[in-house]
């Protein structure tokens, strides 16, 4: 069987009908097309307006009937993106200590009874399928968890700060770029006044006066720090939660859905109430300890997955239609190039628990049941996009971080195996350049710091000193060749007439390359053809476009 009649018995009937209705859908299609003056096919500023004049269809260019998938320009929403931020988190100071004396009816001067400050709140993170983008991160810049309450009378302990989580897509990576915790500070210090304390360079067993870290009864005088009787400064605490923080420096990978938040920071402990300094040398202890002062880091975030499924495509091809004809996008679109510059996420729902499943799908990794899928509509590639040409390097960046590549063609365009070829050529060479960068960066600075997640660095050396400085560049993310990546075709505007042709060459043409006879696009000996498809569809007319999510769930398990 020839490719031509093939293309027309199975795989497209709905774009190449012989059934009536079909037929009688295409025939009208042509005709209408036909009927249009050429110049309202080929949009500028007067024709559109003339157009609008007349009344008969609202402004679109393609002369077709307003639609939720041909709407007129104007007729889209905005949902704000972002792939990458910094954010200053800052754990929560612990609550004072207080000074309290028991006072009763009966007891005019009783014991110390002052409770302790409550602990800071803690920094939590949790990676959820519902979420998209950091932009909502990006927004807060700096974040800070609750400050633990003060102690009170009557041994009343403070209150706990309040806790922080911050929700981020799956895919997120948390790197630390610095840490300020002012414990490892104290810390340091206490073991050196111990020591001299030890070696009996102050051995009157007193500790030095730190009005940072005493806290004296309400009202005292300023004078009362010289004149009072201290003891020694308690050893500094950390909360028992700080075990469960990872390891500095901070390098998380939260690839999965997580059902319950993972701790990053925890707060700061509270300070000591006065009976914690009863002696037999001070009975009436009139000082409390302050808090602890909390931990503040400086975290990257970056998306290293921003969707499932990226359409790759020339500007124009018709990918924002496709979004939004398999979403529930309000995606803008517009007869002109680079209507998208920022990538679009849509959901694609399978199941929504509301009756019968659309697919049966499962999640080879996790074994779960695939409920969705996600997909980026990409702004379109421009040759030379790898020379960083119109917006090059940021809009190849995002193709790097789907897990599943569509080259979105239009059949209307000319050859679509050269568009396909044009725009391998821009991806692979990306991919070539920025193995380059890697490479030249590695013989300037040496080894390039990326070690795989969560395994611990030394953060300072034996001096105490940091050994990561603050304006330190992360190095960039390590993330899989595009080359490697499963991808297929989508062949869009398919209901436009004479587009038979050109969509069986590029059957053809991905056929013989899936069978290895023509070599990859890219030029990459090693890129992955295991099994390529060339979908057709109407993207404007909902049609065909369901086999994308069969062939999307089939490659995200390979
Ligand atoms: N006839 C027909 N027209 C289509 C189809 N899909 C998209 N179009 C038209 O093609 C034009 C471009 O569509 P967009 O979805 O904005 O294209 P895009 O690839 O997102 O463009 P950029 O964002 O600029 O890169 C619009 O005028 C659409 O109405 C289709 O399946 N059939
Ligand atoms: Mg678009």
């Amino acid at each position: 069987m020839s490719f031509a009649s093939h293309a027309r018995t199975s795989l497209a009937p709905f774009l190449y009908p012989f059934s009536t209705y079909e037929l009688k859908l295409a025939t009208r299609l042509a005709k209408q097309l036909r009927n249009q003056p050429l110049q309202l096919r080929c949009w500028n500023s007067t024709t559109s307006s003339t157009h609008l004049d007349d009344g008969a269809h609202p402004a679109t260019a393609n002369g077709l009937p307003t639609s939720r998938l041909n709407p007129p320009p104007d007729s889209y929403s905005l949902t704000p993106f972002l792939d990458r931020c910094n954010v200053l988190v800052h754990a929560g100071n612990g609550g004072h200590g207080c000074v309290s004396f028991l006072r009763d009816k009966l007891i005019a001067n009783g014991p110390a009874n002052g409770g302790d400050g409550g602990s800071g709140g803690n920094i939590y993170i949790q990676a959820h399928k519902g979420e998209t983008s950091l932009h909502k991160i990006a927004r807060k810049s700096n974040v800070n968890a609750g400050r633990g309450r003060n102690g009170q009378g009557r041994n009343k302990g403070g209150e706990r700060g309040e806790d922080i989580i911050l929700t981020v897509p799956v895919g997120t990576v948390v790197r630390e770029v610095w840490r300020d915790d002012p414990m490892a500070e104290e810390e340091r210090r206490w073991h050196r006044e111990k020591k001299t304390m030890k070696d009996g360079a102050d051995g009157n067993g007193r500790g030095t006066l730190r009005p940072d870290r005493w806290l004296l009864y309400p009202g005292a005088p300023a004078s009362a720090f010289a004149t009072g009787e201290f003891p020694m400064l308690p050893k500094p605490r950390r909360s028992h939660l700080a075990a469960m923080e990872p390891q500095p420096p901070v390098r998380v990978d939260l690839d999965q859905h997580m059902e319950r938040p993972m701790l990053i920071v925890a707060g700061a402990m509270g300070g000591f109430g006065n009976p914690h300094f009863v002696s037999q040398d001070i009975w009436k202890p009139k000082m409390a300890t302050r808090g602890e002062q909390g931990m503040k880091m400086m975290l990257q975030l970056e998306l290293k997955l921003i969707a499932d499924l990226g359409l790759v495509g020339l500007p124009n091809a018709g990918k924002s239609t496709l979004l939004r004809s398999l979403t529930n996008s309000q995606a803008r679109i517009g007869h002109w190039a680079f209507t998208t510059l920022q990538p679009n996420i849509g959901t694609v729902v399978l199941d929504d628990y509301k009756g019968r499943s659309k697919m049966l799908a499962t999640d080879r990794k996790t074994g779960e049941r695939r409920t969705r899928f996600t997909i980026a509509d990409i702004p379109g590639l421009i040759e030379g996009a790898h020379l960083d040409k119109g917006l090059g390097f940021q809009f190849l960046r995002h193709v790097e971080r789907a897990a599943v590549l569509a080259f979105v063609v239009d059949l209307n365009a000319g050859d679509a195996v050269a568009a396909l070829k044009a725009l391998w050529n821009e991806v692979g060479e990306y991919e070539t350049r920025s193995g380059e960068q890697l490479n030249l960066d590695t013989e300037q600075h040496g080894t390039l710091e990326w070690k795989p997640i969560n395994t611990a660095m030394p953060m300072y050396d034996e001096h105490g000193n940091a050994l990561i400085s603050p304006e330190a560049e992360l190095p960039p993310l390590a993330l899989s060749p595009v080359t490697s990546k499963p991808w297929f075709v989508i062949a869009t505007k398919a209901d436009l007439p004479d587009t038979q042709e050109n969509y069986v060459s590029l059957m053809r043409y991905v056929e013989e390359l899936s069978d290895g006879s023509l070599p990859h696009p890219s030029g990459k000996a090693n890129a992955w053809r295991r099994k390529v498809h060339a979908v057709p569809v109407s993207a404007i007319n909902a049609e065909g476009v369901e086999r994308i999510s069969e062939v999307v769930i089939e490659l995200l398990d390979m």
